[in-house]
């Protein structure tokens, strides 16, 4: 298996109103280092699994989107809390309609919360 992975950072503000998450419950703002990875079982006809330029604007596409919004007032957060994990699904799902997933095996976003604590979601293409 082959994989691609591009890196970018997204700057958000988001509470989690639920108890399960203590002082987190307030607005507070997060810097996310993500990163995206590209998988495939054969290379294609370049000998790459994507070009880094074109996953690079990928995610920065998708990322802007994101980019210095409350994600309290983000539509695609109504009525679910914005964990990293839920971040991490709807960058990968916004990521899937930008490219096509017939050519590829998987494709994994990876959301650094700090150095020490990260979350992913992870998409198997059959
Ligand atoms: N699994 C997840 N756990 C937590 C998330 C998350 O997105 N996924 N997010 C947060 C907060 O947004 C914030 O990043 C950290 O808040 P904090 O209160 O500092 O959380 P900690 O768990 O690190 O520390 P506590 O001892 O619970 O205060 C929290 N968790």
């Amino acid at each position: 298996m082959y994989s691609l992975t591009v890196r970018d950072h997204v700057m958000i503000a988001h509470s989690l109103p639920d108890p399960f998450f203590g002082p987190a419950q307030s607005l507070h703002g997060a810097t996310l280092v993500v990163e995206a990875t590209w998988r495939r079982a054969e290379l294609g006809p370049q000998s790459v699994v994507m070009d880094i330029g074109a996953a690079t604007s990928m995610l920065s596409e998708v990322l802007e989107t994101l980019r210095y919004s409350n994600l309290d007032e983000h539509p695609a957060f109504a009525g679910r809390l914005s964990t990293t994990e839920a971040i991490a699904g709807y960058i990968s799902t916004e990521l899937c309609v930008r490219f096509d997933t017939t050519q590829y095996a998987g494709l994994e976003v990876l959301l650094r919360e700090h150095p020490d604590a990260w979350a992913s979601h992870d998409i198997a293409f059959d």
